[in-house]
């Protein structure tokens, strides 16, 4: 933070950034919707790059960095870290993914991570993706979600929905009042969910195909 070198490396960074001009699809819902179990399927069938904010996050905890106990300290409390903290692991996993298509999982978070991101790296996203699910769902997820994380416990559980409702919902609101917001219902299965992610991502030609297909067997079955 704040030396010669770290300004350079972070014109370096984004300078690429910017001439890579990427495609981003930001993956926004509660703690428990199941942003991470869709973004694996969205991979998968997209060629997409998913980035998990608190993937990275943690990933820099183990890493012995030097930001790891204040990292540790704020998840254990279900706070948003410092955005410019989240920002510089974003920039890095982008620029050393090789891709130029990215779903960034569990953010922008607050109106500090959206902004923030706006300004330091110029990217809008081309859609945002929400997971919609009710609390008791997300809650009986994620005391179920045994990964070993020191925040699925139901004390932090309550401080990240306070969390999700106070500081993650008006980021969404703000996305949707530009129209950039498609909403699943995240209530259901895995399978049917992903059904509403696929449709969203199906490219449109795909999609018109489907309709001349259609129209094709109506004008076929209509001359029989
Ligand atoms: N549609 C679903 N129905 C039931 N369980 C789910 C569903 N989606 C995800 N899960 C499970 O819920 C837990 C949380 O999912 P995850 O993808 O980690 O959510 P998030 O990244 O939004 O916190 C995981 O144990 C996952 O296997
Ligand atoms: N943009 C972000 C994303 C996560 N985090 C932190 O990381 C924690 C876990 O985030 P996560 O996205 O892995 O959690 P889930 O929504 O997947 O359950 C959050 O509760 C925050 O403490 C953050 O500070 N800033
Ligand atoms: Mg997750």
């Amino acid at each position: 933070m704040g030396t010669v070198v770290d300004a350079a490396a972070k014109k370096e960074a984004n300078g690429s950034l910017a001439d890579l001009n990427p495609t981003v699809v930001f993956v926004l819902g509660g703690p428990g919707s199941g942003k991470g179990t869709q973004c694996a399927n969205v991979v998968q069938h997209f060629g997409y790059t998913h980035l998990s904010a608190g993937d990275l996050l943690r990933a820099e905890i183990k890493s012995g960095s030097e930001n790891g106990t204040m990292i540790s300290n704020m998840i254990k409390e279900g706070k948003i870290v410092p955005s410019e903290v989240t920002i510089k692991l974003l920039q890095q996993a982008m620029l050393e993914s090789g891709n130029d298509k990215f779903l960034i999982d569990g953010f922008p978070r607050n109106e500090e991570n959206r902004a923030a991101f706006e300004a330091v790296t110029k990217i809008e996203p081309s859609f945002v993706l929400f997971f919609d699910c009710s609390e008791e769902e997300m809650e009986r997820r994620l005391l179920g979600r045994n990964q070993g994380r020191e925040d699925d416990n139901i004390e932090t559980i309550r401080k990240r929905f306070n969390v999700f409702l106070e500081s993650s919902l008006p980021v969404i609101d703000y996305y949707n009042s530009k129209g950039k917001v498609r909403k699943i219902d995240a209530g259901r299965p895995v399978e049917e969910v992903y059904e509403s992610v696929k449709a969203i991502f199906a490219p449109k030609n795909e999609k018109v195909m489907g309709h001349c297909h259609a129209l094709m067997k109506c004008l076929i079955l209509f001359w029989m």
